[in-house]
């Protein structure tokens, strides 16, 4: 999805692909952990945890974006950091997942030369992707798997690509491999609704039966609302912790392009042109599916928010 299609469709169209591409690797992956014992998971620094997937679908991306545009002046802000893979025992998983993924690659209408690729190529790949943004220019902004702990678990997760030009996202892709793509079913929680559409107006026209929650990992959920799943996603870090560009730039503008508002809790637009992280965030993020709501939300916010400083 792209706003100015015309200029960017070159762009568009190796995004969407390549985002194909990773959703194909990250599912063989999530097959093989869960059904196997193979250590395919490590610990990052900050306890979060890290796949082969991870990092494979970042060396597949980052290479397939440098032959696509050249890797001269190519800028890709992403996840996960080449230094601790060299570290890891994953390292061989990777480099096998990677070149599995280049020979089908043609399949998807992308071409890759001189594969495969040994496992200091597939470091570099992977290290390439250490832009850290900013204000000027063209930056890719890629989450290579978004929401690990549900890729994991084998639940939802997101390949979320992105592209900034001049501080503004202007084109974003999100692949949802686990997805339903029957509306609705992806909480199970609209069977009362559609039930309740077949009765009469006088059924369903008064009164009003307050949703459930929809309870799912990573940018899934800003994918929820472009699809008309859920109406309000609301995100309050801990404090201390600083939101990261790539875990929101391909879903806030695909929530936009679905008619959706996304900002701060102030009512300010997300800042993607201050670096790797949305500095400047006022409280948290506040992402509806439609302006009359947002503003709503936004003012239901401040009313408790001053209530709870009491
Ligand atoms: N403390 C804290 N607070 C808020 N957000 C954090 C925090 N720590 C990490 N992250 C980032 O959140 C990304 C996953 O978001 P989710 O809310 O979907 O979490 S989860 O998938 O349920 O784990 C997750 O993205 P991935 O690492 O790509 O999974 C993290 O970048
Ligand atoms: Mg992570
Ligand atoms: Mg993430
Ligand atoms: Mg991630």
């Amino acid at each position: 999805m792209a706003e100015g299609e015309f200029l960017f469709s070159k762009e568009l169209d190796v995004a969407v692909r390549v985002v194909h591409l990773a959703c194909a690797l990250c599912q063989r992956v999530q097959n093989s952990l869960l059904s196997t014992n193979a250590s395919q998971v490590n610990s990052k620094d900050d306890d979060s945890l890290v796949t082969v997937a991870d990092y494979s679908v970042q060396a597949v991306v980052s290479q397939i974006l440098s032959e696509s545009f050249g890797s001269q002046n190519l800028s890709i802000v992403a996840e996960e950091d080449a230094q601790t893979l060299s570290k890891s025992d994953l390292l061989q998983a990777v480099v096998n997942t990677v070149n599995e993924s280049f020979s089908e690659a043609p399949r998807f209408g992308l071409k890759v030369s001189n594969i495969p690729l040994s496992p200091n190529q597939v470091l570099e790949a992977i290290g390439r992707c250490n832009s850290s943004g900013g204000p000027k220019g063209r930056h890719w902004v890629l989450d290579p798997v978004d929401g690990t702990l549900g890729f994991v678990r084998g639940n939802q997760y997101a390949v979320a690509l992105a592209l900034i030009e001049e501080g503004r996202v202007i084109l974003g892709v999100l692949g949802c491999p686990n997805y339903p793509v029957k509306k609705g079913l992806v909480n199970h929680h609209h069977q009362l609704a559609s039930e309740m559409s077949s009765a009469s107006p006088d059924m369903w026209e008064k009164g009003c039966v307050m949703k459930k929650p929809l309870r799912v990992y990573s940018m899934v959920k800003y994918a929820a609302i472009a699809r008309g799943d859920a109406e309000i996603y609301m995100r309050f870090a801990t404090a201390g912790y600083k939101e990261k560009i790539w875990d929101h730039a391909a879903g806030v503008l695909i929530v936009q392009e679905a008619g959706g508002v996304v900002t701060d809790a102030g009512g300010r637009p997300l800042d993607f042109s201050r670096g790797v992280y949305l500095e400047g965030l006022d409280r948290g993020i506040i992402a509806c599916s439609g302006a009359v709501l947002h503003e709503k939300i936004i003012g239901a916010v401040d009313t408790s928010w001053e209530c709870s400083l009491l």
